[in-house]
């Protein structure tokens, strides 16, 4: 991945311009000196924009709720403790599909810059991070009696200049032991589906929740998307990129690497889906979106009382 060609660097020496941080109707937006910026919804703790290059390079839907009535469709919603429906006889069963992270008040902890070398020896980018937090008794009372656990989340987001990194720590706060999944369901942003391709994942195996949650084995070096995909691949190497590139000429669009977190989702809707989900919309703006989400869900975590757990994804954007 290239960095921006934009001016993304600032002469060491200079006074240097800081990060501006914005903060209403509990809405955290950062911004770089450099013009990239971020916007968080305490709501979930749901990025909802990141742009750069004057560009949104998120995807979120016209019709999603931003009032706190439902998980906010688009921006990167953070699935906690469990993923999908949650499986029956399970201690996560008294829970709503993908957890309760997205759908509960977090707070914002502060801001953090630091300084990072730029792309040569005479420039220093800026970074800017953002801390979030929720614990056990901050969830409502129905989130608290359908799981237990004393814990502590930290979510960070961090902007740098030609990237926005996501990382979850979560922490066994009790006395007993607990399992759980978590992702980072990532809506990123195309311009249209059919020129996208989706690469890094040849040779993974995949479980189909389209076809019943079969396994299969990938055999496309450059994925196609032509239809309803819900995918789950498994063991990847988190520091190999999953890559979406154009498919026009192969170059990257979005490349997202990981730490901690071995499975990638794929998903798109495609039409019928897109159109039986009320808070999607335009309908056809399954064209817009394709999903690539980092997380650990084949399995369980499970964190001992006192352990902490930390994973994370990082996107470069081409831009
Ligand atoms: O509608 P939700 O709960 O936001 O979920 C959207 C999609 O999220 C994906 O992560 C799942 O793999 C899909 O099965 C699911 O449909």
């Amino acid at each position: 991945m290239g960095r921006s060609n934009k001016p993304s660097a600032i002469g060491v020496g200079a006074s240097l311009p800081q990060p501006t941080l914005s903060i209403k109707d509990n809405i955290i937006e950062a911004s770089l000196p450099t013009g990239q910026s971020v916007t968080v919804h305490l709501y979930g703790a749901t990025v909802t924009s990141w742009k750069t290059g004057g560009q949104e390079q998120l995807f979120i839907s016209e019709k999603s709720h931003l009032d706190g009535s439902k998980p906010i469709r688009g921006g990167i919603p953070l699935v906690f403790p469990v993923f999908g429906p949650p499986p029956q006889n399970h201690v996560t069963s008294p829970l709503p599909q993908h957890g309760f992270a997205r759908n509960s008040n977090w707070e914002f902890l502060g801001k953090s810059s630091s300084e990072a070398p730029g792309r040569d020896s005479d420039h220093t980018d800026l970074t800017v991070k953002l801390d979030f937090g929720l614990s056990h008794s901050m969830l409502t009372d129905e989130f608290r009696a359908a799981w237990p656990y004393e814990f502590g989340l930290v979510y960070s987001v961090t902007l740098t200049t030609d990237s926005l990194e996501t990382s979850l720590q979560v922490r066994n706060e009790g006395q007993q032991n607990f399992e759980f999944q978590v992702l980072m369901h990532t809506y990123l942003n195309i311009a249209d589906i059919s020129d996208i391709r989706v690469k890094g994942l040849e040779s993974k195996t995949y479980l189909d929740k389209t076809l019943q949650g079969t396994s299969h084995t990938e055999s496309s070096p450059a994925l196609a998307i032509t239809q309803e995909t819900d995918r789950i691949y498994q063991q990847l190497d988190p520091s190999v990129p999953v890559v979406v590139a154009s498919a026009k000429d192969d170059q990257p669009l979005f490349s997202v690497t990981r730490e901690g977190l071995t499975d990638v989702v794929v998903w798109n809707p495609w039409i019928e889906k897109a159109k039986s989900m009320a808070d999607f919309g335009p309908d056809e703006a399954y064209r817009n979106m394709i999903c690539v989400e980092a997380g650990s869900v084949s399995g369980w975590q499970t964190l001992e009382a006192g352990e902490a757990w930390e994973g994370g994804q990082s996107i470069k954007s081409r831009l």
